[in-house]
């Protein structure tokens, strides 16, 4: 990935943290809204409360290079999209290949062009990462699916007259795949069934955005959802729902250094698992309203955690709870059961004075440790936010670089713990 500058995070450890932090609009929710927003062919799409992050900047950009018009107002977090301008079917690789929400902008130039070239998906380097359920559902809607290869470059082109209802299935539930294929069928031909889907809260909230559209769309949340095609969506105005990903930090800034804070936006629901994996550890929750309260007062006990998808132990999180863990009384064991190639933390948080050993997809955390501040590369977005917590806890000064990823998902991360007490800086350059 070509990133142009190189940012650093330094963290000095040792405070606890204290105060009230609010969580941020969720990547995994706006990403798919936008690319929803270009599905509409007049009118203008109002997104609230986005999280200012890179891949959001990098979607605005996207947006704007297949033609639409998209105005990101940083201040007001609200973001104007006029996809009636719409004219290109090219994904130029220069933006696309740095982030994976690139890939939910091909229904919308199926549906509007009858055609999206693909010249490159980008997203976090987590093992393989494979796209075969989104083509296999868009070819089984009508679509041809080809792969052109010119020397080293490659591009893939989807080409669909019209894309016709049908029975799809996802061989796992996908999050994105879920995503795409409600796409494809909210504007499609007839009726269209699809199996073994998504149910994390930002599918949902996709749906609810999709449905005030227009779309006619039952069953979210239940593995099985029907959508009766609509010739057209209509521009409506949306707000986008918290980050739990952003808040499970958050919740564990808050358990790494023993501290209190208030999370405005929280959820314990929307945390699901991590929750009481976080309980078990020794972390205290309180929901009030829509504020979720936080405290940790005992020692750090071990846990045991196996990702999965909604409403299990979020993937997401897991590199942030490998950090924490090495802080426990006694050994953790971590089993990540969505990804194959998600461990590239330990060896970072070993620079760190941590002992962890790594088997395949398994993870022992010793436990016991205590953090030294040292050299570190976040290799990805989580494994960045895992660094900040292990240097919040760490003693001396934590460097984090290769930042960029984790300004890809987290907005003014060092603000808002800064807020709480933490001493963290953001660097560039
Ligand atoms: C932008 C976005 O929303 N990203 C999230 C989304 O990624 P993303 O949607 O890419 O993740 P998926 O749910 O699709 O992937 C889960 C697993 O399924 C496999 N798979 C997926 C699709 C496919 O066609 N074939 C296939 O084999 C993947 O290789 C992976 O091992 O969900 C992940 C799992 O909750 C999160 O970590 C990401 O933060
Ligand atoms: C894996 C992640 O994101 P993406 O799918 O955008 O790479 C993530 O949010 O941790």
């Amino acid at each position: 990935m070509s990133m142009g500058h190189e940012v650093r995070y330094r963290v000095r450890g040792g405070r606890q943290l204290r105060g009230t932090v609010f969580v941020q609009g969720a990547k995994n929710a706006v990403l798919p809204m936008i690319g929803v927003s270009l599905l509409a062919a007049k009118g203008r799409t109002v997104l609230r409360n986005v999280p200012i992050i890179e891949d959001v900047r990098r979607a605005v950009e996207l947006a704007q290079a297949i033609g639409a018009k998209a105005e990101l107002h940083e201040a007001e977090r609200t973001l104007v999209i006029d996809a009636s301008t719409l004219s290109s079917p090219v994904l130029p690789a220069e933006i696309a290949s740095r982030f994976r929400g690139s890939f939910l902008f091909v229904p919308a130039l199926l549906h509007r062009l009858g055609e999206a070239v693909i010249e490159g998906v980008g997203g976090c380097n987590l093992g393989s990462r494979n796209l075969d359920f989104h083509y296999n559902g868009f070819k089984r809607m009508g679509a041809t699916v080809t792969e052109q290869v010119s020397g080293e470059e490659g591009s893939i082109h989807i080409k669909a007259g019209e894309l016709r209802g049908g029975t799809l299935y996802l061989d796992t539930p996908s999050h994105t795949g879920t995503e795409n294929l409600l796409m494809a069928a909210a504007l499609g031909k007839g009726t269209t069934l699809i199996k073994n889907c998504a149910l994390e809260p930002e599918v949902l909230d996709v749906i609810e955005l999709l449905s005030r559209m227009g779309a006619k769309i039952k069953g979210g949340g239940t593995g099985f959802i029907t959508v009766e095609g609509v010739d057209e969506l209509t521009a409506v105005e949306h707000t986008v729902m918290p980050d739990r990903i952003d808040a499970g930090v958050f919740v564990m800034a808050a358990a790494i250094t023993g501290g209190e804070i208030s999370l405005v936006g929280a959820s314990l629901e929307h945390l699901g698992v991590a929750a009481d994996k976080l309980e078990q550890m020794g972390v205290e929750f309180a929901q009030h309203g829509a504020v979720l309260q936080v405290r940790r007062k005992r020692p750090l006990r071990p846990i045991n955690v196996v990702t999965d998808e909604y409403p299990g132990f979020a993937t997401d999180l897991q590199s942030p709870i490998m950090a924490v863990s090495c802080l426990a009384d006694g050994p953790s064991y971590i089993y990540e059961r969505i990804f194959d190639g998600r461990f590239k933390l330990a060896d970072e948080l070993t620079k760190m004075g941590a002992d962890i050993d790594v088997d395949g997809n398994r993870a022992k955390v010793h436990g016991g440790a205590s953090l030294r501040g040292a050299e570190v590369v976040a290799h990805d977005l989580r494994t960045g936010s895992a660094l900040v917590l292990a240097g919040l806890a760490a003693q001396g000064e934590t460097t984090i670089t290769s930042a960029y990823y984790l300004d890809r998902g987290h907005a003014h991360i060092a603000e808002r713990l800064s807020m709480l007490g933490a001493d963290i800086e953001r660097e560039v350059g």
